[in-house]
């Protein structure tokens, strides 16, 4: 197939571009480099250096689909300043949706995520959970997300939503080069790499089994998978959810004591408050990605942190 990838140069986006690449597609990535980075753009794709907004110049009727990662996506910023959430987000998912119609593409996989689900009730979440995200970033991509399912219905797209649990570990020459870093597994490399002199656990008083936060860690190699599976199973007219994410959690020591592991190197960790607006527990249920994508995660903690490791070493982050 032909496909634009948008945000190819971002952590998700290289990993899933180069994974196209390999299973034989044509790429062009679009991204404006704001977060992202021109030398992880898959050798073999082409670079459109362009905002959302000018997705209709980029795109062609040649296309066959869309992946759509580009996006603002940290949730403290935008508390702190909604606007640029809005515009990526909204406002030029809008553009490239416009551009979608015009030009008769034919699927588009969007890039969600949990944060849709707020705080929610039921754990593991399902896709039926209500979406009430209580952030500027999760209400601006629940919006996308709807405008997506409008313009599957309206103009006979296929369409999916993946929305991710917590994305970590990297693949060969593609991982997470953030900055500011505010992920977990990144900020604990950072320490054990001596770059920082101590991590921070931002919560220890969550009804958890020790106290600190559980998140669901999705290895990006199986996210890149459920993106191949979902490119190819979108179907015209039709607008499909899914949750992606192992199905269990780990708490932030837990990630911790993986970190120490892996590194062999002591991470002195200090405790803090809670980071406003953080749940205390998210894991996906995957049921539906499983049975309806064939998708099986197959990476542990340990091995999302041990590919993690070998990215930032190979890019000298390491002592
Ligand atoms: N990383 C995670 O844990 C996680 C979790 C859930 C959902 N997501 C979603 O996955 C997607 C990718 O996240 P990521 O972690 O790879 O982020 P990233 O910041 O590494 O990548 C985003 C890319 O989009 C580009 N971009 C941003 N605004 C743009 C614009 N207006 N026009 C063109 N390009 C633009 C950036 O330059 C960057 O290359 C996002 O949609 C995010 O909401 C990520
Ligand atoms: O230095 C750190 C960094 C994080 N945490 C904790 O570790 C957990 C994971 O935090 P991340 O920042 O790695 O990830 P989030 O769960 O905050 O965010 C992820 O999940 C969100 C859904 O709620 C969004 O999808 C977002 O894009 C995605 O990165 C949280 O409990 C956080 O408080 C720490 O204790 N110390």
């Amino acid at each position: 197939m032909k496909l634009l990838v948008t945000g190819g140069a971002g952590y998700v986006g290289s990993v899933v571009a180069a994974l196209l690449l390999d299973a034989g597609h044509t790429v062009t990535v679009l991204d404006d480099l704001s977060t992202g980075h021109r030398d992880a753009v898959p050798p073999g794709a082409s670079l459109a250096e362009a905002d959302l907004t000018e997705a209709g110049d980029v795109l062609d009727p040649s296309y066959d689909a869309v992946l759509h990662f580009a996006a603002k996506s940290l949730v403290s910023e935008s508390t702190r300043d909604p606007r640029p959430y809005w515009r990526t987000n909204v406002s030029g998912t809008l553009a490239l949706l416009d551009a979608v119609r015009r030009h008769g593409t034919g699927r588009v996989v969007l890039s969600s995520t949990a944060a849709v689900y707020g705080e929610p009730d039921t754990v593991p979440v399902p896709e039926t959970a209500p979406a009430l995200a209580t952030n500027p970033y999760g209400d601006s991509k629940l919006a996308a997300d709807r405008m997506l399912e409008s313009w599957s219905a309206a103009y006979g797209i296929g369409a999916v939503s993946l929305r991710y649990f917590n994305v970590a570990g990297a693949r060969g020459r593609y991982g997470e080069r953030h900055d500011p870093e505010t992920h977990l597994v990144p900020n604990l490399l950072r320490v054990a790499s001596g770059r920082e002199e101590h991590a921070r656990i931002h919560g220890t008083d969550y009804p958890t089994r020790d106290g600190s936060a559980v998140r669901d860690y999705l290895h990006v190699s199986d996210l890149a998978d459920a993106h191949l599976r979902a490119l190819d199973r979108a179907q015209p007219g039709t607008f499909r959810v899914y949750n992606l994410g192992t199905g269990s959690g780990c708490t932030v020591r837990e990630v911790l004591d993986a970190v120490r592991r892996v590194t062999g190197h002591p991470v002195p960790a200090v405790a803090g408050p809670r980071r406003p607006g953080d749940p205390a527990v998210l894991v996906a249920s995957n049921e539906r990605a499983r049975h309806e994508l064939g998708w099986e995660p197959r990476s542990t903690i340990g091995d999302i942190v041990a590919d993690a490791w070998a990215f930032a070493r190979e890019r000298g982050g390491a002592r």
